[in-house]
């Protein structure tokens, strides 16, 4: 951890210090800290420009960036500082990136720029690498964000949210699961999903976090294969997310994109009720969530406000979490299917 705080401090420094973090030509001011996870710390950043008509002409970041709809009007992002340990890290971030430039959808958050840096470890120490990379910023955080301020405030959201934020991410899910070659996300879950409340409109919901992301099919063809399946998952697939075929897979399998309509599943329950339905079935008394998820073992909350969702919904819910992959709809299918429930439930 020697590395990591000291690359953190170095860049507070910078702050304290009136210096600013460069990513390649273009120079970003840190206002705070977003929020952090397990290797990686996120920033709101600014912009600093030269002067205002270079903006306005086109030069920083804007020249950069493809979509003009991805700069932002104030000049504030999100900038995510990768802490790299090892070499198996730097290739992580490698891919992290290589993945996240192939999509271009709005409701899968796009990389701006990215850079990767050498980094001293103190003044003796070896060289070490560090990771930034460049994105728009949702300032409402993310639906897990938003789970525990609503929980406080005992606040749900309404069945047309549900459905408006559900759908978004099958739109994006959509985009990567008909790439050719086909990606599937791997971690879809409330933390990986950002979400802005609109006055008057349904929150817009961005799915993020492309680390995980790869072509989806895979042929699994002897016991060797099956368990690097399983332990590569182990590491890069949420548990209480993570779809039965990736937990215990036959030596004889073959894994697609549905892995994640699995996922998919789970959210749309956790939009609902705050948690995977998997971590809800085993509640305070705990026990084996390899099992609950095998055995799609569901429990439905069923007091107060909680009760107050369609049972069309839950049936859709339990429609996804099918634990045999080859019968599991596929994203084309959920579409379909949530369209149906949008004009059944929004007037
Ligand atoms: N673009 C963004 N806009 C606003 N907040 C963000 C953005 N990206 C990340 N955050 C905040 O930073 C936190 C950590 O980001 P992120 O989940 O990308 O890190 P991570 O290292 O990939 O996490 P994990 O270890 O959970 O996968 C998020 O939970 C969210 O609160």
């Amino acid at each position: 951890m020697g590395c990591s705080f000291s690359g953190l401090n170095a860049l507070y420094d910078a702050v304290n210090g009136g210096g600013d973090v460069w990513i390649n030509e273009n120079r970003f001011r840190i206002v705070r800290q977003l929020g952090e996870g397990g290797f990686a710390f996120v920033f709101l950043v600014k912009e600093i420009v030269a002067d205002a008509s270079s903006a306005a002409s086109g030069g920083g970041l804007a020249k950069k960036v493809k979509d003009p709809a991805h700069l932002s009007a104030d000049g504030t992002y999100a900038m995510k500082k990768v802490l790299i340990q090892n070499k198996e890290q730097l290739e992580l971030v490698r891919e992290e990136i290589r993945v996240s430039s192939l999509f271009n959808h709005p409701n899968l958050l796009p990389l701006l720029d990215h850079a990767i840096i050498s980094v001293k470890d103190g003044q003796e120490g070896a060289w070490k690498h560090e990771a930034f990379l460049l994105f728009p910023v949702h300032l409402d955080g993310t639906l897990l964000d938003n789970f525990t301020l609503m929980k406080a405030k005992k606040e749900t959201f309404s069945t047309t949210d549900v459905l408006h934020i559900f759908r978004q991410l099958c739109d994006g899910l959509k985009h990567m699961h008909s790439l050719e070659p086909p990606y599937a996300h791997n971690d879809v879950k409330p933390g990986n999903v950002l979400l802005t409340r609109r006055k008057g409109q349904p929150p817009l919901a961005i799915l993020m976090d492309f680390g995980s992301a790869r072509p989806s099919r895979k042929q699994i063809r002897s016991r060797q294969e099956a368990l690097q399946l399983q332990e590569w998952t182990s590491e890069h697939c949420s548990a209480p997310f993570r779809a039965p075929e990736l937990w215990d897979c036959p030596s004889h399998a073959d894994i697609d994109e549905r892995t994640d309509i699995w996922s998919l599943g789970c959210t749309l329950y956790a939009i609902m009720y705050g948690v995977s339905p998997f971590e809800y079935a085993l509640g305070e008394s705990g026990g084996s969530l390899q099992l609950a998820i095998v055995n799609a073992q569901i429990k439905w909350p069923n007091t107060g406000p909680k009760a107050s969702y369609p049972e069309a919904l839950h049936q859709f819910v339990t429609w996804m979490l099918q634990p045999q992959a080859a019968v599991r709809p596929r994203i084309d299918d959920i579409i379909i299917h949530v369209d149906k429930l949008i004009a059944k439930f929004t007037k």
